[in-house]
Parts: C-alpha cells; structure tokens; sequence
C-alpha cells in the first residue's frame, strides 16, 4: 500500500517562549484533501511550514511524499504545489509571464491559457502582478501552485480575499485536483470551504489538535440535533435537562433549544414536558448540527 501523501507526528512549533503548534498529529491519504481547520493564530501556518520544509519542528517529524521535507528538499519541491498565504511573487512581471516562468520550471506544465481561462484570469495575462486586486493575486498564486501537475498542494488560506464567484471557481478546481489523484493540504477558518471541500477535517486549537474526523464524523459525533422549542419565556428548564440528558438553554426569551441525541421518543417527551408544564408551545424546529456548531463548541468561537 502506498505511505501517506504527509505524516505528521508530534510536531511541535516554537518562536521563542511561544509554543505555535503543540505536539500535533496528522496524515494526508493520498488523493485526498485535508482542511487544518481553526482561529486566528491556531498554528495552522506554522505546521503547514513545517510540511513545506521552511523550517524544521522544534519537536516530533513530518515525512512528505515518503521524504523529509527539509533533507529531501531538492527532491521534494518539483513534486509539490505551494500556495502562500500571501502570494509574493514578482510584482512587475504579468500575470501570463508569472504562469509561463513558473510552467517553464516544470517538466510536463499544464497549459497556462487552460489554467488562465479555468480560473478567469485571462482577461488579467497582460496585468502586471501589482495591478491586480487581493482576489485576483490569489486566484494567480493558486495557478503558480498548479500549474506543474504536482502530487500534492498545500493552500494557506486558499479563498482569503476572494469574492463569491472566485471562491467556488477555486473550489470546483481544488476539488478536480482530487479527481485527478492529488493530495492537498489545506488551511483555512471558513467552516464552509472545509466542509464542502474535504475528506478530512482537523481542527486546530491554541496548538493542539481539538477534534478530527471527516465532515460528517465531526458532525454527527455527540449528540447531532437540535431541537428549538418556542414558548413562553422562564420556564424552570432544569427538569426536562435531567429528564433527558440533554443539553437545555433558553437562548432568548421563551426560545429553548434542546442539544442532544435527539429520537422521536425524546421529541415526544420534550413536547409533554412543554404540555406538562402548561406553555403554549408556537413553533418546533429540528436542525442537524453544523460544522459551526461542533467548531464554536469546541474553540469556544474566541480568537486569541
Ligand atoms: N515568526 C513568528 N515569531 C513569533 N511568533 C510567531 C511567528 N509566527 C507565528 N507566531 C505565533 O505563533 C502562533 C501561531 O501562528 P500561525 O501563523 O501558525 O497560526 P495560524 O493558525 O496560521 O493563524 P492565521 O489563521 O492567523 O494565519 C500565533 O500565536 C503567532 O502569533
């Protein structure tokens, strides 16, 4: 069987006193796409740095392609596809000329005009770098990273910056990419690019990885309903709490939501407590969790 397209093992990350990535652990089944998934300074970066062999771990190893990203660099790079969170390239130099250097490094390039036209930057070949909006340099760096056909792709933050249109342009690419075999490693804080676009999810938190497993996984784990009851406002809630085993809260006036594994059994025992307790009961709505909802449970929604 083929190793994993990147192994991770107890990576740990320092700048000085700060511990940026804590003893982390991952890996990237070939051909698949994993979301590193967190807040603002979570450590996404600095471990997706370490992948890319721009710095070594403080602790722990990462193995890409089979290879050490720093020893095996040389070997490693015409392999790999790396997107940087901020696309730096040359800012006098076109967007065309950008794509033509970096095909021209490659053994078998994609076609740029194919990569130009499937990410709408064609109308951009003849715009010097520094013209372009944030959007567009993104959408340029997201070429640059693929257009040597590599094996695997990290993208940091890949749709930052983007407007709506450009972000499902470049998520019906990154999502071709795994039809056609490729592996990617990706950052991100938007809870809708990773769950729309990966196989895996790991969410990152303060360094540490809080939870991991495919979107549905991480969704369905714990209790995956929700139930929102509106009655009337105070009504003693710890009761149907201990009756069900369930999570109760009264989010605003007279609007109760009940988390928990939730049956038609519990529904019904939800809705007698309500009879019981003499509210008019005005509405019952039924939610499957979200990411957002496993997500802000988990960070506790707060940037650090
Ligand atoms: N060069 C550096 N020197 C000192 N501290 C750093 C450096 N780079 C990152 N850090 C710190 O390490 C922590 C993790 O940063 P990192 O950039 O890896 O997080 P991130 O999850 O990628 O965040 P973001 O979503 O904002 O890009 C943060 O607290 C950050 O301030």
């Amino acid at each position: 069987m083929l190793e994993n397209a990147v192994e991770v093992r107890d990576v740990v990350v320092k700048y000085g006193e700060v511990t940026a990535v804590d003893g982390v652990s991952l890996s990237v089944p070939r051909g698949s796409i994993l979301a590193l998934l967190g807040n603002n300074g979570a450590g996404k970066t600095s471990l997706l740095q370490v992948c890319e062999g721009f710095r070594g771990p403080d602790g722990g190893s990462a193995r890409v392609l089979g290879l050490d990203p720093i020893a095996d660099h040389d070997d490693l790079m015409p392999r790999l596809g790396i997107m940087l969170q901020s696309g730096g390239v040359y800012p006098w130099a076109t967007a065309g000329e950008i794509l033509r250097l970096f095909a021209s490094y490659a053994a078998d390039p994609l076609d740029v005009d194919m990569l130009l036209d499937r990410l709408g930057l064609r109308k951009f070949a003849k715009t010097r770098f520094r013209r372009l909006s944030g959007g567009e340099q993104q959408r340029l760096s997201l070429a640059v990273a693929l257009v040597g056909r590599p094996e695997l792709v990290f993208l940091d933050e890949p749709t930052a910056g983007m407007d709506v249109g450009a972000r499902q342009t470049t998520w019906e690419l990154v999502d071709s990419l795994r039809a056609d075999g490729v592996s990617v490693l990706l950052t991100t804080h938007l809870l809708d690019e990773a769950e729309s676009l990966a196989d895996h999810v790991v969410i990152m938190d303060n360094g540490t990885v809080a939870a991991t497993g495919t979107p549905a996984e991480l969704t369905a784990a714990a209790g995956i309903d929700l139930l929102q009851v509106r009655a009337e406002p105070g009504l003693a809630i710890a009761t149907l709490a201990e009756q069900l085993d369930a999570k109760v809260t009264e989010d605003g006036p007279g609007e109760y939501a009940i988390a928990g594994t939730l049956d038609t059994e519990s529904l019904a025992e939800v809705l007698a407590w309500f009879a019981r307790a003499g509210a008019q009961v005005t509405a019952v709505n039924t939610r499957r969790r979200t990411l957002e909802d496993v997500y802000l449970a988990l960070t506790a929604g707060a940037t650090r």
